[in-house]
């Protein structure tokens, strides 16, 4: 058996008393990337802030690597290599956008090069500072420095959320190499048909509980029934 490079077993998270995550299991394996879709407010965000340590969950075993890491601070997780991708793109606005780069760049296989050919124009606004550019090359900039961080794992929390259809082409191809390099990492998307085309297995969450598993995204994209009674939408 290969061990699971990120292991998630029983979670429960609360916000106060409001118990969002209700018992949470799932595994990333090395080279995997997880799918993970569900309508809005089911909880796929409140996963993503546990997993990276940015909320402390209440139960649950977390661990990247073999290494405990529940409850860890979000430093301590992203050194043990997570890179996160947030929801709502998250620069710093008043560096330029080479020094975004830089100040998240680790060792590793992708260079601030790698990111400047993909993504060409933020190669043309190198010298600007973040908080001029546009949301969609800020969300562009997030992932770069997502990549540039070189972790094990990459959690993608709606890299595609809010954009025109070239930039989500963009994201999308850069999801494709990161799949054909190998890294790990966890897509969550509201863009089914998006996520259903590049991740190797998916998961449906509904009000804090994974509802459907399948390591076959290609046939439930397909699945109008399913979507429909899983996540409410297709039918066409
Ligand atoms: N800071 C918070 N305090 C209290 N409740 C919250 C907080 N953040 C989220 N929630 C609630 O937790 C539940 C899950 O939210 P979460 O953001 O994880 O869902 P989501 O699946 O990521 O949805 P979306 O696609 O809208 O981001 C929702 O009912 C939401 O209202």
């Amino acid at each position: 058996m290969t061990e699971a490079l990120l292991d998630v077993r029983g979670v429960h998270t609360y916000y106060g008393s409001s118990h969002v995550l209700q018992g949470v299991s799932l595994t990333v394996r090395e080279g995997e990337v997880l799918g993970i879709l569900g309508r809005n407010g089911m909880g796929k965000t409140t996963l993503i802030h546990t997993v990276s340590g940015l909320l402390r969950p209440r139960e649950g075993e977390i661990t990247l690597g073999g290494r405990p890491i529940a409850g860890a601070p979000a430093e301590r997780i992203a050194r043990a290599g997570l890179s996160l991708v947030p929801q709502g793109h998250r620069v710093f606005p008043s560096l330029t956008v080479r020094e975004n780069l830089k100040v998240a760049a680790r060792r590793g296989a992708w260079t601030i090069d790698d990111v400047a050919d993909r993504f060409p124009v933020l190669r043309e606004r190198w010298s600007l500072p973040a908080g001029k550019l546009s949301g969609g090359q800020q969300q562009m900039l997030t992932m770069g420095r997502a990549l540039v961080g070189n972790g094990r794992l990459v959690l993608m929390d709606e890299p595609t959320e809010g954009l025109d259809p070239q930039t989500v082409a963009r994201i999308g191809d850069v999801v494709d190499e990161l799949r054909r390099r190998g890294t790990a990492a966890i897509l969550v998307e509201q863009k089914v048909d998006f996520a259903l085309r590049r991740v190797d297995r998916a998961l449906v969450l509904e009000r804090g509980r994974v509802v459907h598993e399948t390591a076959d995204p290609q046939a439930l994209r397909t699945d109008a029934a399913a979507l429909r009674r899983l996540l409410a939408v297709g039918g066409s």
